[in-house]
């Protein structure tokens, strides 16, 4: 029996049933802000950052910024980073860091501490890591997002067409992608969905995500070529309550205005809604 949703997954369905399925990114390209008349600079990112929060903070159930777009610029970026993270978690929204950290445990402990420590400054609700060093490295990460029912994304088959080589390459029998599956869906047998992955919405990934019980990240939507009429095929096998598909450029192009960027993130998420079951 399929336990009650409790920890990270309850707070994560509590989010995603009151606002729909869309992740709202938050990327802050360099033409991104000469086209909204901003200059490329700690300013033009904090003001940037301020247009995307009252934006999409009322009404997104998740926001990821991307947080190289916020570390480029150095101490100032990182400090809008900390209040963008802070402000769109007061407003109801669960902020997703896509920070794509991945370390030796002991260095994945810091790390876990940085996102997902309530005493840091960048505390968010969930992380985006990597499983370069193995998955089991990521543990520290698992233990403290656990024990404060956050959560960690782990990239399994992403977006980009690169990726291919290594998460499709074969692992004693599976792919190397299927493995991670595997390992997050053993993690999420408690019923906390304290482990999500990032699958891109670009192209049939191959993988069995049946089993996973957590959420699913789905960044490709929009600038990637991906569409919301695309979801059910490439999910097919999923339990498609779980995936979280993600978009940036494509709705963040449509501003500067405040009301333009929510309505292009209404009209994608009301989209998806129509399309996943
Ligand atoms: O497989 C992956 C993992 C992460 N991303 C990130 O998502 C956004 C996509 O932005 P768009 O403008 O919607 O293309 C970006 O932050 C990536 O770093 C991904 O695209 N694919």
């Amino acid at each position: 029996m399929t336990p009650e949703p409790h920890g990270f997954a309850a707070r994560y369905r509590v989010a995603v049933s009151a606002r729909g399925r869309l992740c709202g990114g938050i990327d802050p390209h360099a033409e991104l802000l000469e086209q909204w008349g901003l200059e490329v600079t700690a300013d033009g990112l904090a003001r940037f950052a301020d247009i995307c929060v009252e934006a999409l903070a009322p009404v997104a159930a998740v926001i990821k910024p991307q947080v190289a777009f916020f570390e480029m610029f150095g101490a100032a970026g990182v400090a809008v980073l900390e209040r963008v993270i802070r402000d769109c978690r007061a407003a109801g929204a669960v902020v997703l860091a896509d920070a794509k950290r991945g370390d030796i445990g002991s260095t994945m402990a810091a790390y876990a501490t940085e996102w997902l420590d309530d005493a840091s400054p960048l505390c968010a609700d969930a992380v985006t890591v990597s499983p370069y060093l193995g998955f089991g490295s990521l543990r520290p990460a698992f233990e403290t997002a656990r024990a404060a029912d956050r959560g960690v994304f782990v990239l399994a088959r992403t977006s980009n067409p690169d990726g291919a080589g290594i998460q499709l390459a074969d692992a004693r029998g599976r792919t190397v992608g299927q493995t991670i599956v595997d390992d997050a869906a053993d993690a999420n047998a408690d019923g906390t969905a304290t482990i999500g992955l990032v699958v891109g919405a670009t192209r049939k990934h191959g993988l069995d995500l049946g089993g996973l019980n957590g959420p699913i990240l789905a960044p490709g939507l929009g600038a990637q070529g991906a569409t919301a009429e695309d979801l059910p095929e490439v999910f097919a096998g999923a339990d498609q309550s779980w995936v979280l598909p993600a978009s940036s450029r494509a709705v963040l192009g449509a501003g500067p205005q405040v009301g333009a960027v929510r309505d292009a993130f209404v009209h994608t998420r009301d989209a998806v809604e129509a399309a996943l079951s």
